[in-house]
């Protein structure tokens, strides 16, 4: 067997993109084999230097890819981010430290490029935390039990003067981007599309062999605006007394306004024949279930963390949120060889913050992960003080940390990537 050190991580090359493929594909326990039509929709997200590959012996045995995105913060500013996706090692090179090298050198390339976190949906929990990432938002899932949600069946309709219009990809790439952007400007937590996601999710780009077109759902208010825009796909179950039993399972739905999202969620749960809704990937505290009569039709059926997040820079991702209360806290993050670590003072008033590096004593002793946990708002600090992962050194200080971080409403990425 080759040595560690014999193992090149390296960017691929161009002419390197199929074997690379195949990798991925390898370490996702999917058909090895990628067929000419995927490869070549797949090269859209080739970007010389943001795709990395371990060769042994010349064969790819490891992939990661990063890509530029923009995450939302608190108070709307998007953050500039290093994406990171597509991360395989084949089960023949397991546990060699092939990861370690792909994220080190990622993490160094992201941070030389001045983004401000990284960030990645973790397949496993264990597997990011020691690069120091943390958990920061939640994803929750609910299956709604429609006869049990008490709609009144002859419900026509929004009934705020809205209205809704089945329209196919095409338009889903014209009106998606824009309302997209309203949306993610307002939500802390989601992170930007770029014009191949959208293209992928309406056929235009295939990815995968096996693709069908769902419906796309658009809501209009009274006024004409476009607010909403959801895509669902439907089941085919009957029931042995020949009664529809189908289920409507949600791939997206986003909405600008209370009032579309209301719109989008009755819609889905008054379609004939449909007696389940599955929601797909929503923020905890989704308004769905108490759009319902009986919110208790609306059980989750899957909760977990969801994005996880990495700060690069400290100073630049806690000035570019904004804080539910003013005050003044001192951190010392831990983060052995990391970009995070250090003593930081930071200053939130109504008209912004300002952190700087300090040598004051610290109210709060706590983890590079941590820090990213508490970023956007959706963890508490006197619980994970609780748990022994934050440390006060000031009596008081985590519940001051939760006045100035929390939110609200609580953050969400709709978005898998
Ligand atoms: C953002 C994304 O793309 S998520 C997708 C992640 N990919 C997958 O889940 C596909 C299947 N799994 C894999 O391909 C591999 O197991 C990987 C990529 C998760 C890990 O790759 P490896 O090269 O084995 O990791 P590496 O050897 O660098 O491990 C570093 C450390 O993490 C630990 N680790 C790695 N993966 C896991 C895991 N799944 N669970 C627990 N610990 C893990 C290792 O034990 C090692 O710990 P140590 O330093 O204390 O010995």
């Amino acid at each position: 067997m080759t040595s560690r050190a014999e193992i090149d991580v390296r960017p691929i090359t161009e002419a390197e993109f199929p074997d690379w493929n195949r990798a991925l594909n390898t370490g996702f326990l999917q058909e090895p084999v990628v067929a000419e039509e995927q490869l070549r929709a797949r090269r859209h997200q080739f970007v010389p230097g943001r795709l990395l590959g371990a060769f042994d012996a010349g064969r790819c045995v490891a992939t990661f890819r990063s890509f530029a995105q923009e995450v939302t913060a608190v108070g709307g500013a998007p953050v500039p981010a290093d994406a990171i996706s597509n991360v395989t090692v084949s089960p023949t090179h397991r546990r060699r430290g092939l990861l370690g090298r792909m994220m080190a050198r990622d993490l160094a390339a992201a941070r030389e490029r001045g983004d401000v976190v990284a960030t990645l949906i973790a397949a496993e929990y264990p597997i990011y935390g020691r690069y120091g990432f943390g958990p920061a938002t939640t994803m929750t899932e609910w299956s709604v039990d429609v006869p049990r949600a008490g709609l009144d069946p002859r419900r026509a309709g929004p009934a705020d003067g809205g209205r809704i219009d089945l329209v196919d990809g095409e338009d889903v790439r014209k009106l998606g981007p824009e309302l997209h952007d309203r949306l993610r400007r307002g939500q802390p937590g989601a992170v930007s599309r770029n014009e191949v996601w959208w293209r992928v999710r309406t056929g235009a780009l295939r990815f995968e062999k096996e693709w069908t077109e769902p419906f796309f759902a658009v809501y209009r208010s009274a006024a004409g605006e476009v607010e909403g825009m959801a895509a669902y796909r439907a089941d085919d179950h009957w029931g042995d007394a020949k009664q529809p039993l189908n289920t409507a399972t949600v791939q997206w739905l986003i909405g600008t306004t209370p009032a579309a999202e209301r719109a989008l969620w009755l819609y889905l749960c008054s379609i004939d024949w449909i007696t389940r809704v599955r929601s797909g990937w929503r923020a905890p505290d989704d308004l769905l279930p108490h759009l319902l009569p009986d919110p208790r039709a609306a059980t989750i059926v899957t909760q977990a963390d969801w994005l996880w997040v990495r700060i690069l820079d400290v100073v630049r991702a806690l000035e570019a949120r904004t804080y539910g209360a003013p005050g003044t806290l001192v951190l010392e993050v831990v983060d052995p060889g990391g970009p995070a670590g250090g003593r930081w003072r930071l200053e939130a008033s109504a008209e912004g913050a300002s952190c700087t590096a300090t040598a004051e004593g610290a109210d709060l002793v706590l983890g590079a992960g941590e820090l990213a946990t508490l970023w956007l708002g959706d963890e508490s600090a006197v619980r994970l003080a609780a748990l022994g992962r934050v440390r006060e050194e000031r009596a008081g200080a985590a519940r001051m940390a939760d006045a100035l971080l929390r939110t609200s409403r609580r953050p969400w990425c709709p978005d898998m990537f």
